[in-house]
């Protein structure tokens, strides 16, 4: 049942991996025969393996908060963010402890934020999306968040959703899809605060496989699995060409597997960079070990590394803010000790903040816009700016865009993180912001350091800055219903009721909110187990990415052995429809209407989080 989680591209309605393939310069070279045989070969690799190009890195040395204040060691750390184990792959993220398979990777699920048919909102204003967050994107589908807009949803997942990378065969993390729910119960008819955060969130990521301490995490972006068997293929084939030709003398050898494995045309590819090893005891490897069990070894670090190049990043867990209109914030998982760093904030940056505009639909059918801004994406809100900047930088850390703001409160602050650690390259902060424009690299990162001890179960705050707390006073102050909002149920509210769903017959009399649609899942629903739920009660489907939602009509409904069943049909498509019979209330839900949710509404707070003025680098100032 295994679904392909792709990652979006912004280029509507058509699906890519996340590191996208790049034209390979071929090197100019004397090239021998044999070698000829070996580029070939490497063709094939090159062409099932889907090669990436990605950026460089730095490493260093720092250490993280090992112990606390009073000199006690801190709980193990469960995941660190540190340099990827692949060559110019940027950062990755590293089990910190022994994970079972099925064992869930960190206390709480990401937040995941919807972008909404944003290369539509910007038609009036020529092509000016910046694509840099197609490497951090998810297919909104597979999250069962493609119902939010019209025709293109995107979905910015910070944190295990963003930072592991993806290598060929090698998966050891599988995802779960979000879950819609607004806390605090806020209602756009009295809170300032409904449509100001995603309401998408819990989003989990649960071990594949067992992992081992120290093991770089590696999830599927949704490319060919089966391509680390293909290029094993090919090092056999090296190896039966060797013993093929005992005679060919042993420097040349050499140099046929120097060639082979460092200075080929796919020099530029993570992938094969991963293998590039020349020495004896690497020749004599590839003789013994499959490629992935190589690349499973050479991907392990030390506890004593993850201090000296990596940041913890388990340090943060979601629950309901202290702030009501806040929604959720990030609680400290563990004590940390005053100076030391809460998280790390890796960013990627947007060079104009205009990108997030929102212009008005000015005919729905062809998604003309208008030169009418009506509103800005939600992601603004989760990104950091300057008011003298048109630069945004938006985190993808784990936990941290639930971090909420105060400025009595704040317990941490932003510092530029230490290039030792990762992918922060200081020189970009002296350079104009054009050079952004044309950077199709993440390379910047800030961190957030304890301004005091911080206790396990606080929460965290940041002071987001004088502006963004002027804008939010102002909103709260200025901020009124519209007249029927007090009307307005939610899909989640309704999803979360304990009434019994409507037949069509009766919906006639008593239709559900026009901002609704009700849908039923397939899939889930033919992978039921009916003699446990018979017994039990319990509805158990252990594949989570089984979801085949259409919408749906309940015909009817009755009591079997004490439990609501519900007859209903799915439309599948215009000539095609399916039945459900006796289907337990799991197989349906609620989903709001494109464009209708709190998200959408036109006074919804829209701010980005303010970087302080004395570290918002003078070569950025260009408004
Ligand atoms: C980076 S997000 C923080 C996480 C957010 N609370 C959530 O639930 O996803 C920033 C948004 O959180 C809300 N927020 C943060 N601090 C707040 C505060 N002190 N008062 C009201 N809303 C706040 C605002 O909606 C703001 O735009």
């Amino acid at each position: 049942m295994e679904e392909t989680k792709e990652l979006m591209t912004a280029v509507p309605m058509e699906d890519r991996s996340v590191w996208r393939p790049k034209h390979v310069q071929r090197q100019r070279s004397m090239i021998l025969p044999f070698q000829r045989l070996v580029l070939a070969l490497l063709s094939i690799l090159a062409a099932s393996a889907n090669l990436a190009v990605v950026s460089g890195l730095e490493e260093g040395e720092k250490e993280t908060n090992t112990e606390t204040s009073d000199g006690l060691p801190v709980q193990e750390c469960g995941v660190w963010l540190a340099p990827s184990s692949i060559p110019g792959a940027g950062l990755g993220m590293f089990a910190g402890k022994d994970f079972r398979k099925g064992q869930e990777l960190q206390p709480t699920g990401d937040i995941v934020i919807p972008i909404v048919d944003i290369t539509y909102h910007q038609y009036a204003l020529g092509s000016r999306y910046f694509l840099l967050f197609d490497d951090y994107i998810w297919n909104a589908h597979f999250q069962h968040m493609d119902h939010l807009g019209y025709i293109h949803v995107m979905v910015f997942s910070p944190g295990i959703g963003s930072a592991p990378n993806a290598f060929a065969d090698i998966v050891n993390v599988n995802e779960l899809h979000p879950r819609n729910s607004d806390p605090h119960g806020l209602h756009r008819s009295k809170d300032p605060g409904a449509g100001a955060f995603s309401t998408y969130h819990d989003r989990r990521f649960l071990a594949c496989e067992d992992i081992q301490k120290g093991e770089e995490l590696f999830m599927h972006y949704g490319e060919t699995i089966g391509d680390l068997r293909k290029a094993d293929k090919v090092f056999e084939r090296f190896f039966e060409i060797q013993k093929k030709h005992r005679k060919i003398p042993g420097e040349i050898l050499g140099e046929l597997w120097v060639s082979f494995v460092e200075r080929n045309e796919f020099n530029e590819s993570t992938t094969f960079a991963a293998f590039q090893k020349t020495d004896e005891e690497w020749y004599m490897l590839h003789q013994q070990m499959t490629l992935k069990e190589i690349r499973i070894k050479e991907s392990m670090r030390t506890d004593e590394w993850f201090h000296q190049f990596g940041t913890c990043a388990d340090n943060l867990m979601e629950g309901e803010s202290t702030i009501r209109q806040a929604g959720r914030g990030a609680f400290a998982t563990r004590h940390l000790a005053k100076d030391s760093v809460v998280a790390p904030l890796p960013l990627v940056h947007v060079e104009d903040s205009h990108m997030f505009d929102m212009l008005e639909f000015e005919d729905i059918f062809t998604l003309q816009t208008a030169n009418v801004k009506y509103g800005e994406q939600l992601l603004l809100n989760y990104c950091f700016g300057h008011g003298r900047s048109s630069l945004l930088l938006c985190p993808y850390g784990p936990q941290t865009s639930l971090i909420n703001h105060n400025q009595t409160r704040a317990n941490v602050k932003l510092r530029w993180a230490d290039p030792a650690k990762g992918n922060h390259k200081p020189e970009l902060l002296e350079m104009p912001i054009e050079h952004f424009a044309r950077k199709k690299k993440t390379s910047l990162a800030l961190e957030l350091v304890a301004l005091r001890d911080i206790q396990p179960g606080e929460e965290v705050f940041l002071d987001y800055g004088d502006e963004w707390e002027s804008a939010w006073q102002e909103h709260v102050k200025t901020w009124e219903a519209y007249p029927q909002a007090k009307d307005y149920v939610s899909a989640h509210q309704l999803d979360s009721s304990p009434d019994r769903l409507l037949t069509e017959f009766e919906q006639m009399e008593n239709p559900y909110p026009w901002n609704v649609n009700l849908l039923c899942n397939i899939k889930f629903y033919k992978m039921i187990d009916f003699s446990l739920f018979h017994q039990t009660g319990k509805v158990e489907v252990t594949d989570h990415h089984t979801a085949e939602w259409f919408t749906c009509e309940i015909m009817r409904f009755r009591l079997i052995n004490g439990q609501m069943r519900y007859t209903a049909v799915a439309k599948i498509n215009d000539n095609k429809s399916e039945k459900l019979t006796d289907a337990p209330r799991e197989a349906f839900k609620f989903v709001d209407l494109a464009y209708s949710s709190d998200m959408f509404l036109p006074n919804a707070f829209r701010h980005a989080l303010m970087i302080p003025d004395d570290i918002f680098p003078e070569a950025w100032k260009n408004l």
